[in-house]
């Protein structure tokens, strides 16, 4: 077959599509409004649909995939789209979902003519495939047809032409998805068995944050009738974080999933009890100014979020269960009498598996029961003296202490109780904050942990969690985490080289995954980068090599772009060069998103107000920042993490700014580029850079 006769049978079939497509939309009524509960419920049905071919309106379907399965008579071609519809009057499908059982063959076929399978809910399905089509549609029209398999014309086949189409496109100020052109490494991750704890660990631009996304909506098409949205998370580094992801999920037709950061689920868990004190002044500290070796053996964030301070608090919470019960008898009126060893066998049998302020509840209530039995038994019917009962319960019960996470927390710190293991540094620094109402981003993971123990989660379980940037997690925030599932599902990603809050977070996946059971556990590397250049990812790959540890250059994809250049300038000429970049790249008219990258916010600042006097439009980027609006930014280092433009300039990769020990923070600015990346540096460039 000619491409153009290729070319024209799409456009019959995609015509047909569309008008199918848009006669279902028609036929389906207004929205119902009225009582009726199993209209409601068809309503909603209705709605699901509405949406789905409303997606479907957009962009029938992006591939095509002729499978003849074992035993069938002849190849049949299988659309592939973003939302599943059938057909009116026929089982037939018009377009698959990605999702289904069968759609993996487009994501795992990758030539040749031997057989293939996939797993189906009915057991493992093979045959072969005779075709496999890239189409890029919008609306009614085909805007392009790339074959990169035909069955007996293997030397023709165009493989990976429509992904590099794909990465060469511009980008704006959201992350988008990618279901036309996921890779097979990327697809084994998002179908993964739900109820495993997936660890990833993937170079920058592997793609990550976006298979993470898939995969959510993955485990809501598959596990449809077990898991729900509402009862889905995703944990986020900040805010912007989140508007820069914020994209994905509704394009893919999900909705209504919590997306948040740790610290702020951790204080509303806590009921807004402490404020949090300003993420800002910790990015300070550690990234305004050089930080030594000895600082971060010392920080507080590393003992609060280790293992040793767990198990601390673990002790805390096991010598508040053994003490809690008062040593007396309760004796609510001469010759009634409730022995110690019944009360404590009430508290640690029948209400063993909650949390202890719950039990707390339980046993209160309980004593109440037994005491107005009593009563009634003894026939006690005096007025006075029942008053005179309650009031001993109230002053018995009031014996067991019920204390809130901060109130325990505290202890630790100051006074007789305090903890002599804490440093005394850290106790002295915590407890006068905690004092003042304040709490650090460190203090967070223990007083959730403490506030789930004692008080349990308030909420139901979560289905599924999705932690992004889990490398600058602390196990202590794991082991909150955990307290949130009844099993573990969970999808953990991050790029341990890409860790730059070393004074919070971990050193390996190890330190994580050791927390869950092995069998409950998964892992996956991912070497590909899809975002940057060659040229760029080899640029990168070159800090990487002076990093310690068993790090991992980036597999670039073949795509090829302009070389990484470095230009020596002086403090004089600076800004000058900096804002003559800018206008240069901006007079191409070819980029979307243009960053400028400085090393420190006051630099940021600096060069923001430059560019400003020079007449630029641009926007600077600050922490608790709660959007990103594309054009061009000037962003710090430690602030771009995640977010990716299409052009990206190190305002001074000098020797320094960049010190041995910001090799990482170099690397995440490097790898932030898709298509141009440039090094000005004021005096020597950094060695990191050799
Ligand atoms: N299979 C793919 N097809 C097309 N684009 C892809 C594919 N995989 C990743 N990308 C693109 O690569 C870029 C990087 O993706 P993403 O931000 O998810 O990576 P990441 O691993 O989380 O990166 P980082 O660690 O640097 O934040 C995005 O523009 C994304 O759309």
């Amino acid at each position: 077959m000619t491409v153009q006769s290729a070319y024209q049978e799409e456009e019959k079939r995609l015509n047909e599509a569309v008008t199918e497509i848009n006669g279902q939309l028609s036929e389906i009524g207004p929205r119902y409004t009225g009582n009726d509960f199993t209209e409601q419920m068809l309503d909603v049905q209705r709605e699901e649909r509405k949406q789905k071919l409303e997606i479907a309106r957009k962009e029938a379907y992006f591939g095509r995939i002729d499978f003849q399965e074992n035993g069938g008579a002849a190849p049949k071609p299988l659309y592939i789209g973003k939302a599943g519809v059938g057909r009116q009057h026929s089982s037939d499908l018009l377009v698959i979902d990605w999702r289904a059982p069968v759609a993996s063959l487009f994501y795992s076929f990758s030539g040749g003519e031997a057989p293939v399978r996939y797993e189906s809910p009915e057991g493992e399905v093979s045959g072969t495939v005779h075709l496999k089509r890239n189409l890029m549609v919008r609306g009614s029209e085909l805007h392009r047809l790339v074959d990169s398999y035909i069955r007996g014309q293997e030397e023709d086949a165009v493989t990976d032409e429509f992904l590099l189409y794909r990465l060469g496109e511009s980008k704006d100020n959201k992350l988008r998805d990618i279901v036309s052109t996921i890779q097979e490494e990327q697809d084994k991750i998002i179908r993964a068995d739900k109820n495993v704890a997936l660890f990833i660990q993937g170079v920058a631009g592997s793609g990550k944050t976006t298979v993470a996304l898939h995969r959510l909506a993955f485990l809501l098409y598959r596990y449809a009738d077990r898991i729900s949205s509402e009862r889905m998370i995703i944990f986020a580094p900040n805010r912007m974080f989140l508007d820069y992801i914020s994209g994905v999920l509704p394009e893919l037709g999900v909705g209504d999933i919590v997306q948040t950061t740790f610290a702020d689920w951790a204080v509303e868990l806590l009921d807004h009890q402490v404020t949090l004190q300003s993420a800002a002044e910790t990015l300070e500290y550690w990234f305004e100014q050089e930080r030594t070796e000895e600082d971060l053996r010392q920080a507080s964030g590393r003992y609060k979020g280790s293992a040793a301070f767990k198990e601390l608090i673990d002790r805390q919470l096991h010598e508040l269960e053994q003490s809690i019960l008062p040593e007396q008898p309760f004796e609510p009126l001469d010759g009634i009498v409730l022995q110690p060893a019944q009360i404590k066998a009430w508290y640690e049998t029948d209400y063993g598996e909650e949390p202890l302020m719950k039990r707390r509840e339980r046993l209160a209530s309980r004593l109440k029961r037994w005491l107005e039995s009593e009563l009634k038994t003894r026939r006690i019917v005096d007025k006075k003296l029942r008053a005179k009962a309650l009031a001993k319960l109230n002053s018995y019960t009031k014996k067991i202490p019920a204390l809130s996470a901060l109130e325990l927390y505290r202890t630790l710190f100051s006074g007789k109780q305090s903890a002599p293991e804490v440093p005394k540094k850290i106790a002295a620094e915590t407890a006068a904050r905690l004092k003042a109402g304040f709490a650090a981003v460190e203090d967070l993971a223990p007083l959730a942990y403490l506030h789930i123990r004692l008080y349990g989660l308030g909420k139901p379980y979560f289905d599924h969690i999705v932690i992004d940037e889990a490398q600058d997690y602390s196990p202590f925030q794991l082991e909150a985490l955990r307290l949130c599932q009844r099993q573990p599902s969970l999808t953990v990603l991050g790029d341990l080289q890409q860790g730059i809050h070393a004074y919070a977070g971990i050193g390996s996946w190890q330190e994580l995954q050791q927390l869950f059971p092995e069998q409950d556990t998964g892992y996956f590397e991912l070497d590909r980068s899809y975002r940057s250049t060659m040229e760029i990812i080899d640029f990168a790959n070159r800090i990487l090599s002076g990093m310690d540890g068993g790090v991992k250059p980036a597999v670039p994809v073949f795509r090829s772009g302009d070389s990484v250049v470095t230009e020596r300038t002086d403090d004089a000429q600076w800004l000058s060069r900096i804002a003559d970049t800018v206008r240069e790249w901006q007079e191409e008219g070819i980029f979307q998103s243009i960053s400028v990258i400085g090393r420190t916010a006051r630099e940021c600042d600096l060069i923001h107000r430059y560019l400003l006097a020079g007449g630029f439009e641009a926007s600077l980027v600050q922490s608790r920042q709660p959007a990103y609006g594309g054009g061009l930014t000037v962003v710090p280092a430690y602030l771009s993490k995640g977010l990716e433009f299409d052009a990206a300039l190190i305002a001074d990769g000098s020797g320094q700014a960049y010190r041995r020990a910001d090799a990482k923070l170099l690397y995440v600015a490097c790898t932030r580029a898709l298509h141009r990346l440039k090094v000005l540096h004021r005096g020597e460039l950094t060695h990191l850079l050799d």
